[in-house]
């Protein structure tokens, strides 16, 4: 056994009695009330979901496994000559709570490695599909093919006890993580380079393959290191982290899981508004003619948009309630490697006037940039303009938490998701209105 599966079974048998423990001993204790706007309004604040992978703070931001973003770039081993820690550490991270060693981090990357290779069939399908299909429909669709490779459903199918799922859940997540970037780089090479692929670099690390595949030179291994660990995870509720767990709660295997949530990620006002914040700022420029808006006129490009009923992308969050550490995190990048490029100029006189628009505005109860806000201008500044493709880096990212997530809700036997839901007669009675 590899010292990361021998270290999250060691960490899983930890927190099995704690769970037991719980519920035998604490299942009765509330931890929460439903109010009506709570059910009308989407759920939010409500306290029914359990992770130990990511907590979300609404004042300080996420932490991974306890630590903040800074805390968790500085702690992780680095790859030799790079500013940014190994994908392959941070995912032993994630899973066990523990920092790994350079050692046990190598070990991981060789074993990913191994998984790398992706079989023909998804590329003959992706070159099957219409060009002009949505990059995030194409990464979907390649993650569900791919099913037939899952192990977790041969060993379901085979009469494995529910209490041993985890394993081939561990297993089919590395095989899926470690196939991921050559997925999406071929998305990108076939759709936006002429059909010109570049096969894989079996000695390259997660992020440095992903680069070298995507024909762009460093620091973009270090740009793409950077990016997949800040998407990673975000504790459970958000839609695309709560969607693969739902999905897998009905004992569905990863691939069925993730893609899936892959699915929830391509909606607007989740993963999709990195591609239209730039589609936003684009649109101004070009009425522009290409010009930089002044602070007067993007101000009032923003009043336009709230105007027609739009949101300003990139502006607001379900729960935080100060500017995202993750839109900081990637402007101390710009700030070092790009602080004359025209957009990222651009997007820090938005940052500059959008929130103090937003507060007059009145309606969003977080006026200040979410992750999305600073992430397409490091993308654009390093060639890949084709901004409709943003969403399948955040999704490569974000595959690391929700796979890390579904290995232990197995573990921990977490049942199938079933909220109940009542009608809107009951409401009105519970009201006391009719
Ligand atoms: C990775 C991520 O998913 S981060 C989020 C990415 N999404 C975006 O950036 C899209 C723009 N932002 C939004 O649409 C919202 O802020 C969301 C979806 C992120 C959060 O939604 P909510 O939790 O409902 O936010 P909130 O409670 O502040 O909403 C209250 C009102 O303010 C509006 N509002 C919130 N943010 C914005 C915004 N950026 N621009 C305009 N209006 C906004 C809401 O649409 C809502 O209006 P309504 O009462 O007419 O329905
Ligand atoms: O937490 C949320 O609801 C949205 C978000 O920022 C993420 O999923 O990264």
């Amino acid at each position: 056994m590899s010292q990361l599966k021998d270290t999250l079974f060691r960490k899983i048998e930890e927190q099995r009695p704690r769970v037991t423990r719980l519920l035998k001993e604490y299942g009765q204790v509330e931890l929460d009330k439903v109010t009506i706007a709570q059910a009308i309004g989407g759920v939010r604040g409500v306290k029914c979901l359990v992770t130990d992978i990511s907590y979300l703070d609404p004042e300080e931001g996420v932490r991974f496994r306890g630590k903040t973003i800074p805390e968790t770039f500085a702690a992780l081993p680095k790859v030799p000559g790079s500013e940014y820690p190994y994908v392959e550490g941070f995912w032993y991270f994630l899973l066990t709570g523990e920092v790994p060693t350079m050692e046990q981090t190598l070990e991981v990357v060789a074993d990913f490695q191994a998984r790398r290779p992706v079989p023909q069939y998804v590329f003959d399908a992706l070159r099957a599909m219409p060009r002009d299909l949505h990059p995030m429909a194409m990464l979907s669709a390649a993650i569900v093919v791919m099913q037939g490779e899952s192990i977790f459903a041969k060993r379901y199918n085979e009469g494995m006890g529910k209490g041993d799922l985890w394993d081939p859940m561990y297993e089919d997540s590395c095989n899926l993580l470690a196939k991921l970037p050559a997925i999406a780089a071929y998305i990108y090479r076939l759709k936006y380079k002429g059909d010109t692929p570049i096969p894989s670099d079996p000695e390259l690390d997660f992020g440095g393959d992903f680069a070298h595949m995507m024909g762009i030179a460093p620091p973009y291994d270090d740009v793409a290191r950077m990016y997949f660990i800040l998407h990673s995870d975000h504790e459970s509720g958000n839609v695309s982290a709560h969607t693969t767990r739902l999905v897998a709660s009905a004992l569905a295997d990863a691939y069925y899981s993730l893609s899936a949530g892959v699915n929830g990620l391509s909606g607007p006002l989740h993963g999709l508004a990195n591609q239209e914040v730039l589609r936003w700022i684009q649109s101004k420029m070009e009425k522009l003619g290409g010009k930089l808006p002044t602070e007067e006129e993007l101000e009032r490009y923003l009043w336009d948009t709230l105007n027609s009923g739009q949101v300003i992308p990139g502006y607001g969050h379900a729960v935080l309630r100060r500017t995202d550490p993750r839109f900081s995190a990637q402007m101390e990048f710009c700030e070092k490697y790009l602080p004359n490029d025209d957009l990222y100029r651009l997007v820090k006189m938005l940052y500059k006037v959008a929130p103090k628009v937003l507060q007059e505005h009145g309606k969003a109860r977080n006026p200040w940039p979410n992750v999305d806000a600073q992430s397409g201008v490091i993308q654009w500044h390093y060639g890949i303009t084709q901004y409709e493709y943003y969403t399948v880096l955040f999704a490569v990212g974000r595959a690391l938490g929700v796979l890390a997530n579904i290995t232990w809700d197995r573990a921990l036997g977490y049942p199938l998701e079933r909220p109940k839901s009542i009608t809107l007669d009951m409401m009105e009675k519970t009201a006391g209105i009719q």
